[in-house]
């Protein structure tokens, strides 16, 4: 995926400033802001929830604006509100996903049984979602996102409000399918300890990318071991330059 100058206004509010980063199949990229950097303003431009005015967003090659059906066929999104329907079935949902996406009879059904599978949700396919823990549905979520074999995934907070053991199981499981299938995932969050060193980062803040790449080069850049140390750096700097700004501007 490639997005180039993204900005992105609620009225007087800028809630992105030229926004720009490329993700390669195969890479974890973790999208790490505090809450209202800005992270769910750029999952509701990418997925065309909001039309971007502003900048460019490509999905392997399909421009959201001119071909958003392609673009959006290529994504699976989990996003931060819980989206399932909770009087359905597990199945039920899948199916039902999987029908928007062009998928039926006996494909869909392998599909759907595959995910249920490595989500080890196969024997809940007939419960009602209602039934299930936070974590579960959060497994159906996910399972339900990659039912059409998206090349990219986005996931929205995931984490929030799950149980260590659950927040392990999704992280685990989203990082082996990131290599198996060499699929390019973009894990929005606000807690630094999801992105390891082997992830890549973009440090979002006040709706501007303060910097990016593998964590390890992201700390070296700040000058300091870890990247907590890091965000702590790049927030106050950017504090520093804002107010210096401002101070100019007067
Ligand atoms: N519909 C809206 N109308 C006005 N302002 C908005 C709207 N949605 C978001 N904002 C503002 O835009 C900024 C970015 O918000 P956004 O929700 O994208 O941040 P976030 O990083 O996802 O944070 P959170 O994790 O709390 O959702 C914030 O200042 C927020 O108050």
């Amino acid at each position: 995926m490639d997005v180039s100058g993204l900005s992105h206004a609620f009225g007087p509010r800028q809630a992105l400033r030229d926004v720009g980063f490329s993700l390669a199949p195969g890479d974890f990229t973790v999208l790490l802001g505090l809450n209202g950097a800005g992270k769910t303003t750029l999952f509701a431009l990418v997925t065309r929830l909001y039309h971007s005015r502003q900048g460019r967003i490509a999905v392997f090659g399909h421009d959201i604006r001119r071909q958003p059906s392609a673009a959006l066929a290529a994504m699976g999104v989990v996003f931060q509100q819980p989206t399932l329907d909770l009087d359905l079935t597990v199945r039920q949902n899948l199916a039902y996903h999987a029908s928007l996406h062009g998928l039926s009879g006996s494909r869909a059904r392998l599909r759907i049984e595959e995910e249920l599978e490595r989500v080890g949700l196969a024997d809940r396919r007939d419960t009602r979602v209602r039934q299930l823990s936070g974590g579960q549905r959060r497994r159906v979520e996910l399972a339900r996102a990659l039912v059409h074999d998206p090349a990219l995934l986005l996931l929205d907070e995931p984490t929030v409000g799950l149980d260590i053991e659950s927040r392990r199981f999704l992280i685990d499981h989203v990082r082996h399918l990131c290599r198996s299938r060499d699929m390019a995932v973009l894990w929005a969050t606000h807690l630094i300890d999801e992105a390891d060193d082997t992830a890549k980062v973009i440090v979002l803040h006040q709706g501007q990318v303060l910097d990016q790449g593998p964590v390890p080069q992201v700390a070296a850049r700040a000058g300091v071991p870890t990247l907590r140390a890091a965000f702590d750096t790049l927030t106050h700097q950017h504090q520093g330059t804002r107010q210096h700004q401002g101070g100019a501007a007067r």
